[in-house]
C-alpha cells in the first residue's frame, strides 16, 4: 500500500490539475486508457477535425451557385483518418511520457490501469503487474463517461460502432445507420453523409437535436432530411447481424420497417463511469443517472447530502453537462479550492454555451423560447436571418438565422440560438454580454460592428429588441 497527498483518477481535465503549486505534494494520477481522455482521443478535438474535412468535401457540390464548377474526385478515409490520429495520437503519447518522466513532474506517479474504490480514501488498480493499493489524503475524481446502450435486443450482439471507434474505421462502409439524433448523431451523420456514405440517422423524437430550441430543431431536422435519410418516431425493437449486414428492426407508431446497412453507430448518450470506479465502495452518492454527487465547489457529497472531507469530482462523472469546456471550468475550481482551503470558490455555471458542429452548425446559450415561457418570463424574441445581412449574401445562405431572447423590460439576455456558419464564433459576444450581466441596450449602440462581416447579424438582432 502506498501513501500520497493527492490521487487523481483520469488524465482528461483531471491532467490539468498538477503544475509547480502542487509541487511537495505527492501525487498518484490514474489513467487507465489513452491520456488525455475523451476529448483530446475521441471526443472534441477528432470530430471537429472531421466536421472541418466533411465541409471541405461538401464545397464541390455547393459551388455552383456562386458561378463556380468543382468536382469532388476523391474521398480517401485512411489519408483522412490518419491526417485526424497522426496529429492526435502523438499529443496523447507525448502527455503521457511528461508526467512518467519529466522532472517536473518528479512527485508524481503514474498508474496505468483501472482504479476501483475500496473505502472513502483507498483505491485499488488493476495494472498490468498486478494490482496496486493506494490511499491518499485528497482525492479528485475525473474518470468521465462511456457511450451508453439502450436496453435493444441484439444490440450488444451486433457489435455496433460507439464514438469511441467509429472515428477510427479501417475503411469507410458504403452505408451507416446511426441511431441517436443528438449531439453525437448529428456531427457523425454530417460527416460521413459528407464522405459520401449512406446514411440513416434514426431519431426517437419527431425533431432531431431536441433540447434545442424549437426553431432550431425544426430547422435542421428539416435540413438534415434533404441531405440524407432521416427515420423520425422510429422506435427501434431489435438489432440483427447477417451476412456482414446490420438489420435495424423498429416502428414508426404502427408500421413495421426494418432499416438495413453495413454499419451502426449507437449515438444514445453517456453515463457516467461511477460504476466501474464503485464509488459506493468509498460511501459517495449519486444521482440516478450515475453522476457522483458534487455541491457547487465541486465537493463530493454522500448520499445524504453531506460533504466528504478532502474528495473533489469534476466533468462528465459529476457534472449536469457533459461538455469540455465545463470540465475545464470545474477543474480550475477544483484546483483553486486544493490550493485554498479555507477560501473556496464555487463554479460558475450560469451561462453554459454549447456547440453543434453539424450542417449547418449550431450554437445556444441561455434559455430556450419555450424555457422562458415556462417561466411566465415577460419577453421579446428578435430573430435575424442570415440571408438579411451583406454577408449572409456572399454565403448565398438561404436557412441560417439568430434568435435572441430578451427580457421585454430591462433588455436582460436571457438566451441566444443560432444556426448557420459559424454559429459558435458568433455567439461568443452574447456569451461574454450575458456573463458579464450587459443587456442589449448596453452592448448595442455602444460599439462599432464592423460592415460588412458576420456579427451584423447579431447587431441587427439586437436592434430589433431596442426598436
Ligand atoms: C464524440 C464526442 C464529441 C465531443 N465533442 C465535444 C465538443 O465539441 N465540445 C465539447 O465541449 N465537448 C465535447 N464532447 C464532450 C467532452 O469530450 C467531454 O465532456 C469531456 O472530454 C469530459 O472530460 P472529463 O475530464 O470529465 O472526462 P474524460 O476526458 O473522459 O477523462 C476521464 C478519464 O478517466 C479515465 N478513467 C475512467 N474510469 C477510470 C478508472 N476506473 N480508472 C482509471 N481511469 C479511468 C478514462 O480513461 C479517461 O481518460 C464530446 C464527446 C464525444 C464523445
Ligand atoms: N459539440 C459538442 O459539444 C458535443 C459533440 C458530441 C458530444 N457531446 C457531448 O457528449 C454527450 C453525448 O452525446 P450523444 O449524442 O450520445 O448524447 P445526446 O444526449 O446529445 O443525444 C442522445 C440521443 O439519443 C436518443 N436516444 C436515447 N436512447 C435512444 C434509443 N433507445 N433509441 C433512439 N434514440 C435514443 C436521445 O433521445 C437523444 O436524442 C452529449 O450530451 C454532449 O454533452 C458534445
Amino acid at each position: 500500500m502506498t501513501h500520497y497527498d493527492l490521487l487523481i483518477i483520469g488524465t482528461g481535465s483531471g491532467n490539468s490539475l498538477p503544475g509547480p503549486e502542487f509541487d511537495d505534494l505527492s501525487i498518484a494520477l490514474v489513467e487507465k486508457g489513452l491520456f488525455g481522455g475523451t476529448c483530446l482521443n475521441a471526443g472534441c478535438i477528432p470530430t471537429k477535425m472531421f466536421t472541418y474535412t466533411a465541409e471541405i468535401a461538401n464545397t464541390p457540390a455547393r459551388a455552383p451557385k456562386y458561378g463556380v464548377s468543382e468536382t469532388l474526385d476523391c474521398v480517401d478515409w485512411p489519408a483522412i483518418r490518419d491526417r485526424v490520429f497522426g496529429r492526435i495520437d502523438p499529443i496523447a503519447a507525448g502527455g503521457e511520457e511528461y508526467r512518467k518522466v519529466h522532472e517536473d513532474n518528479r512527485n508524481l506517479t503514474v498508474y496505468q490501469g483501472i482504479g476501483r474504490f475500496t473505502g472513502p480514501k483507498s483505491m485499488v488498480v488493476a495494472t498490468a503487474d498486478g494490482d496496486r493499493e493506494i490511499t491518499a489524503d485528497r482525492i479528485v475524481i475525473a474518470a468521465g463517461s462511456r457511450p451508453a446502450f439502450p436496453a435493444v435486443a441484439g444490440l450488444a450482439e451486433s457489435n455496433p460502432l460507439t464514438s469511441d471507434s467509429v472515428m477510427r474505421m479501417e475503411r469507410l462502409p458504403g452505408s451507416m445507420i446511426i441511431i441517436g439524433s443528438g449531439f453525437i448523431g448529428a456531427e457523425m451523420a454530417h460527416i460521413f453523409s459528407s464522405l459520401g456514405v449512406d446514411v440513416t440517422l434514426i431519431a426517437r423524437s419527431p425533431v432531431l437535436l431536441r433540447h434545442h430550441d424549437r426553431d432550431i430543431a425544426d430547422a435542421y431536422t428539416q435540413i438534415a432530411s434533404g441531405r440524407y435519410r432521416v427515420k423520425l418516431r422510429f422506435s427501434t425493437g431489435r438489432v440483427e447481424r447477417r451476412d456482414g449486414r446490420v438489420f435495424v428492426s423498429g416502428r414508426v407508431g404502427d408500421a413495421k420497417e426494418t432499416l438495413e446497412a453495413d454499419e451502426l453507430l449507437v449515438a444514445t448518450g453517456r453515463i457516467p463511469n461511477s460504476d466501474t470506479l464503485d464509488v459506493a465502495a468509498a460511501g459517495i452518492g449519486t444521482h440516478p443517472d450515475g453522476r457522483v454527487m458534487v455541491d457547487d465547489y465541486q465537493r463530493v457529497l454522500d448520499p445524504q447530502g453531506e460533504v466528504m472531507d478532502g474528495i473533489f469530482a469534476l466533468g462528465d462523472i459529476s457534472s449536469d453537462w457533459q461538455l469540455k469546456h465545463v470540465a475545464n471550468k470545474e477543474a480550475k475550481t477544483v484546483r483553486h479550492n486544493l490550493l485554498h482551503p479555507d477560501a473556496m470558490k464555487a463554479t460558475d455555471h450560469r451561462f453554459v454555451p454549447h456547440a453543434v458542429f453539424g450542417d449547418p452548425q449550431i450554437a445556444a446559450v441561455g434559455m430556450t423560447e419555450a424555457e422562458a415561457q415556462l417561466k411566465g418570463l415577460d419577453i421579446i424574441v428578435a430573430r435575424q436571418e442570415y440571408a438579411g445581412i451583406a454577408y449572409g449574401w456572399a454565403m448565398e445562405d438561404t436557412t441560417g438565422f439568430a434568435k435572441i431572447i430578451a427580457d421585454r423590460e430591462t433588455t436582460e439576455i436571457l438566451g441566444a440560438h443560432i444556426m448557420g456558419p459559424h454559429a459558435p464564433t458568433l455567439i461568443q459576444l452574447l456569451i461574454q454580454a450575458m456573463s458579464t450581466g450587459q443587456t442589449v441596450r448596453d452592448i448595442v449602440d455602444t460599439q462599432y460592428w464592423i460592415h460588412p462581416a458576420m456579427p451584423e447579424l447579431i447587431e441587427n438582432a439586437l436592434l430589433q429588441i431596442t426598436g
